[in-house]
C-alpha cells in the first residue's frame, strides 16, 4: 500500500517550528539542497537569470566607479582649479548614474515573464499531484494546508528568483569588488574596515538557523489559519444555525494571535540582525575615517583618496545591509520550497497495469470479496481492523444491499471497490479478474460511484452528470441519467441542464444534490454500481419513484448498495450484514428478519420492518 510522509505538526509550538530548538543538523543542512530542488522549474529560465545576474552585478559595480570618478575630480580638476574638469566629471556622474538605472531596469524586464512562468508550472504540477494522491493522503492533510503550499509558498518562491537570488549574488559580487577597491587604495584602512567581518559571519549564521524555525512555524500557521476560514466558509449554514459566530470568531483570532506572535519573533530577529549589520561596519567606516583624517594631516594620505576610499565604503552599505533581509528571505523560500516538496514527494497512487491491460471475462462471476482485511493507515496502532477477512459475494447482475450499525464499515467496504483505498490485505474481483490487475482507467470506467454526501462541482448540470460518462456521451445519455435519478427538477432550473450550479452545489436541496450524484453515477451505464445510502435525503415519495428506475437500471448491473432504510433495502435482492468488521448474514430482508436477530434489532421500529413482519407472521 502506498505510503505517504505524515504532515508536520502545524499548529505546535514544539514542533519543528520552535525557536528554541533550531532543529537536527541533518536538517539545517538541507537548506542549500532543498533549494537546489527548485532547479528542474528554474531549468527553462536559466539563460534570462544568468543575463539578469550579470546585468545586476554590472550595475552593482557601476555604483563603485563613482568614488573613483570623485577621486579624480577632488585630487584633479579640484586641486587644479579647472572649472571644465569639473564639469566634464559631473558628466561622468550623470552618464554613470543614467547606466545604472537602465541597468537595474533592464534586470526586472528579463527576469518577470520567465519567472511567473515559474511559478505556474509549480503550481499546475502541485495541483496535478493533488489528483493523482490516494484519498488516504487527503484525509490526513488539511485542505488549508495544501492551499497555502500553492499559493503563499509559491508566491514566496518566485519572489525569491526574482531579487533575493539574484541580488545575494550581485551584492556579494559587489562586496567583493568594493573591498578589492578599497584595499588596493589603502590597505590600512582596508583592514579597519574589514574588522567587523567575523562577527557579522557568526551572527549571521546563528540568525539563519532561528530565523528558519520561526519561518517554518509562521508558515504552517498560515495553513492551518486557511484551513479554518475555508470550514468556516464552507460550514457556513452550520455555524448560524447554531449560533457559533463568537466561538468560531475566537478560535479564528488565537490562531491569528498566535501567527501575529510568529511574526513579531521573525521581526525582532531580523531587526536584531538588521541592527548588527548596520552598526558594525558603521564603527568600522567611523574609525577608518578618522584614521584617514589624521593620516590625510600627517600627509599620509591624498585627500582624494580618503574621499574615494569612504565614498566607496558608503557605496557598499546597501549591499552589507540587504544581507540581513536577503538571508531572510531566502530562509522563508528554503521553507516555502520544503512544504511544497512535502506534498510533491508524497507517493501518488499505483496507476495499475495500463499497458498491460486485462479485460475482463464477460458474463464472470460478478463483484466477490476474498478475505478482504482493511486498517486505516492512521488507525492507532493495536486497534482492530475496521473490515477483517470479509467475505461476499454479489452474482452477476444481482444488487446487493449492505446493512451494518453505524461505524460498523459500510463506506470502508465500498470504497475499497474502486480503490479509493487499498484492501490491506485480501483480494476483490470483478468478474474473476482482481482488480489490482486493472488499469485505474478500466476499473473506474467499469464500477461507478455515489457517495451519500454528494459534491457538485462549479459547472454545468450536465457536465457535472456527464462526468460519470465517456467523453462521447451526449443529450440521450443525460436525459436518461436524469430519468433514472428522478431529476427532473433539472428542466425547470434558469437554463435547464446547463445552469450553472454552485460551489459544491450550495444552491440545490440536499436531494437534488443527490440525484445528480445518482445520475452521475448512472450515466456511463457501468457493469458494477457501488451506492453509498444514495437515497437517504430524498422523501418517501421521490424515493419510491427512484427505486422503480433503478430497478430497471439494475437488471443488467451488479451492484452494492449501502442501506440504512427497509425501503433501500427491498430495492436489493439480497442484503449482507456487516458487523464487527465480518460479514454475519447473507439473504433476502424477509429471510434475515427471521433468522437474525441482530438484522431485526437493526430494522426494528420501522414500519416497512413491522408490516414486513406481520405479513410474516400471518
Ligand atoms: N479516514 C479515516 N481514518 C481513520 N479511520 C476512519 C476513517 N474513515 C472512517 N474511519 C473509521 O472507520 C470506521 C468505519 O467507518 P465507515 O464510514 O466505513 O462506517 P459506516 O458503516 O459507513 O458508518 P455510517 O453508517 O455512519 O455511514 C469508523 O470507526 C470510522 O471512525
Amino acid at each position: 500500500m502506498a505510503t505517504t510522509p505524515p504532515p508536520p505538526e502545524p499548529l505546535s509550538a514544539s514542533g519543528p517550528g520552535s525557536l528554541s530548538e533550531p532543529g537536527p543538523p541533518s536538517e539545517r543542512r538541507t537548506t542549500v539542497r532543498t533549494l537546489l530542488r527548485l532547479w528542474p522549474y528554474v531549468r527553462p529560465a536559466r539563460t534570462r537569470l544568468v543575463t539578469a545576474a550579470v546585468v545586476a552585478v554590472i550595475a552593482s559595480c557601476v555604483s563603485l566607479v563613482f568614488p573613483l570618478v570623485l577621486k579624480w575630480i577632488v585630487d584633479g580638476p579640484v586641486a587644479e582649479r579647472d572649472p571644465a574638469g569639473v564639469w566634464l566629471g559631473a558628466l561622468y556622474l550623470l552618464l554613470l548614474g543614467l547606466a545604472e538605472a537602465l541597468l537595474f531596469g533592464l534586470r526586472r524586464w528579463l527576469v518577470a515573464r520567465p519567472l511567473a512562468g515559474v511559478e505556474a508550472g509549480m503550481r499546475a504540477d502541485l495541483y496535478r499531484h493533488l489528483q493523482r494522491l490516494p484519498v488516504a493522503f487527503h484525509d490526513r492533510w488539511p485542505s488549508g494546508q495544501l492551499l497555502s503550499r500553492g499559493t503563499t509558498d509559491l508566491m514566496l518562491v518566485r519572489m525569491f528568483l526574482a531579487f533575493p537570488l539574484v541580488f545575494l549574488l550581485a551584492n556579494g559580487v559587489t562586496i567583493l569588488v568594493g573591498v578589492v577597491i578599497m584595499l588596493v587604495q589603502d590597505w590600512v584602512l582596508g583592514l579597519v574596515i574589514l574588522i567587523p567581518t567575523l562577527p557579522v559571519a557568526a551572527i549571521c549564521a546563528a540568525f539563519e538557523r532561528r530565523y528558519s524555525s520561526a519561518s517554518r512555524l509562521a508558515q504552517d500557521q498560515i495553513g492551518d489559519l486557511t484551513t479554518v476560514v475555508e470550514e468556516s466558509v464552507l460550514g457556513i449554514r452550520v455555524i448560524k444555525g447554531f449560533g457559533r459566530h463568537r466561538s468560531q470568531a475566537k478560535a479564528f483570532r488565537k490562531l491569528s494571535k498566535e501567527l501575529r506572535g510568529t511574526e513579531l519573533r521573525k521581526a525582532r530577529l531580523l531587526a536584531m540582525i538588521m541592527t548588527v549589520i548596520t552598526t558594525l561596519p558603521e564603527l568600522a567606516i567611523g574609525g577608518a575615517l578618522v584614521l584617514g583624517t589624521v593620516r590625510v594631516a600627517d600627509g599620509d594620505l591624498s585627500a582624494g583618496t580618503l574621499v574615494a576610499f569612504l565614498s566607496t565604503a558608503l557605496a557598499l552599505r546597501w549591499p552589507v545591509e540587504s544581507i540581513g533581509f536577503l538571508l531572510a528571505l531566502s530562509q522563508e523560500t528554503a521553507t516555502a520550497t520544503q512544504r511544497y516538496f512535502e506534498v510533491m514527494d508524497a507517493e501518488e497512487e499505483r496507476p495499475g497495469p495500463d499497458r498491460t491491460r486485462v479485460t475482463v471475462a464477460e458474463g464472470g462471476e460478478g463483484l466477490r470479496f476474498h478475505g478482504v482485511t482493511f486498517r486505516y493507515p492512521d488507525a492507532p496502532p493495536g486497534s482492530p481492523p475496521v473490515l477483517d477477512r470479509v467475505d461476499l459475494h454479489i452474482r452477476p447482475g444481482e444488487s446487493m444491499a449492505l446493512v451494518g450499525t453505524t461505524g460498523s464499515g459500510k463506506t470502508t467496504l465500498t470504497a475499497l471497490v474502486p480503490r479509493l483505498h487499498e484492501a490491506t490485505s485480501g483480494r476483490i474481483t470483478l468478474d474473476g479478474t482482481d482488480i489490482t490487475a486493472l488499469s485505474r482507467e478500466e476499473l473506474r470506467r467499469r464500477v461507478s460511484v455515489a457517495f451519500e454526501e454528494p459534491t457538485l462541482f462549479s459547472a454545468e448540470v450536465a457536465e457535472n452528470v456527464l462526468m460519470g460518462a465517456g467523453a462521447t456521451a451526449g443529450e440521450g445519455e443525460l436525459e436518461r441519467a436524469l430519468g433514472v435519478a428522478q431529476a427532473d427538477f433539472v428542466h425547470a432550473l434558469p437554463q435547464g441542464s446547463r445552469t450553472q450550479v454552485g460551489e459544491q452545489g450550495l444552491s440545490l436541496s440536499g436531494g437534488q444534490r443527490q440525484r445528480l450524484a445518482l445520475a452521475r453515477a448512472v450515466a456511463g451505464r457501468p457493469d458494477f454500481l457501488v451506492l453509498d445510502d444514495p437515497l437517504s435525503a430524498l422523501d418517501v415519495h421521490t424515493e419510491a419513484a427512484v427505486e422503480a428506475a433503478l430497478r430497471r437500471v439494475l437488471v443488467d448491473t451488479t451492484a452494492l448498495i449501502v442501506a440504512h432504510r427497509p425501503s433501500t433495502v427491498l430495492l436489493a435482492d439480497r442484503v449482507a450484514l456487516l458487523s464487527g468488521g465480518r460479514i454475519r448474514a447473507v439473504g433476502t430482508h424477509h429471510e434475515l428478519l427471521r433468522t437474525n436477530a441482530e438484522y431485526a434489532h437493526l430494522m426494528a421500529g420501522d414500519p416497512v420492518t413491522e408490516q414486513a413482519e406481520q405479513e410474516d407472521q400471518r
